[in-house]
């Protein structure tokens, strides 16, 4: 099928993900927040007075593949079932069979107005050498569309989100298919751009993310662990 409209865009995005993820965190990333696997770095970070802090949560989860937690963020029938801060959401366009289009209504954060956002959802598996696990990635990356116009009061999010997300398969047995839950895990980097979109309290937004990023991170997972208990493993 031939290259959609924003084909290039996408390309561009995925690329910068891939070399920024791989970034050292050590210069100006606070750890904001530990629990179990997962670590919770951010930078303060405000552009003309509104706070766009990067986050970057790195995470380690037991018995399901990179592939299965890309599957479930990225498909729109799961989205309800693990996303707590949504009003709504709604798929607007396909570009292409892992390109789509989202349109969403935010739960509103008191005392901040109603955030919506429009964004294409790309999800991709990137094989390397072979003998190693590939790389499952999804991006979520605003962009305007005609059927999401802007209504005020409510403000338009500029979200640029990554989940990048490798295998482990601990002590492989000889035979692939002899590989159980047990023996299997995935790395992921989390990494989110949110530019709120208008005035908000800083405070007010540092505190909510700070709280709300982890437990968003917590419920997804454990939606896939449970999702995925009982069936045969999606590499
Ligand atoms: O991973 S995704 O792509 C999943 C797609 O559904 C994603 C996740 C989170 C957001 C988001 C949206 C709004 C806010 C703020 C801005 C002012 C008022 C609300 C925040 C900040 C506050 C942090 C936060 C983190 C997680 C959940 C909700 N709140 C984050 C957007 C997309």
């Amino acid at each position: 099928k031939g290259k959609h409209r924003l084909a290039n865009d996408v390309e561009r995005v995925v690329q910068e993900h891939l070399t920024y993820v791989r970034e050292e965190m050590c210069d100006g990333w606070d750890l904001i927040h530990e629990e179990g696997k997962m670590k919770v770095y951010r930078r303060e970070v405000e552009e003309n007075g509104i706070v766009v802090d990067p986050l970057k949560i790195f995470h380690s989860i037991q018995g399901v593949t990179g592939h299965e937690i890309c599957h479930y963020f990225w498909e729109y029938q799961y989205r309800m079932e693990w996303e707590t801060t949504l009003d709504s959401t709604k798929i607007i366009e396909a570009l292409d069979q892992d390109t789509v289009i989202f349109f969403q209504m935010h739960k509103r954060v008191w005392p901040t107005a109603q955030r919506d956002s429009c964004f294409w959802s790309h999800i991709r598996c990137i094989s390397n050498s072979e003998e190693d696990q590939p790389t499952w990635l999804v991006v979520n990356y605003t962009t305007p569309h005609p059927l999401a116009p802007i209504k005020p009061p409510q403000v338009r999010l500029i979200a640029n989100v990554a989940m990048i997300c490798e295998t482990i398969i601990n002590e492989p047995p000889l035979n692939p298919k002899d590989i159980k839950r047990e023996n299997i895990q995935c790395k992921l980097a989390y990494v989110a751009f949110v530019n709120p979109g208008g005035w908000v309290p800083s405070a007010a937004v540092r505190n909510v993310a700070k709280r709300e990023y982890p437990r968003f991170l917590r419920r997804f997972t454990s939606y896939v662990i449970e999702q995925t208990r009982d069936k045969p493993i999606l590499f």
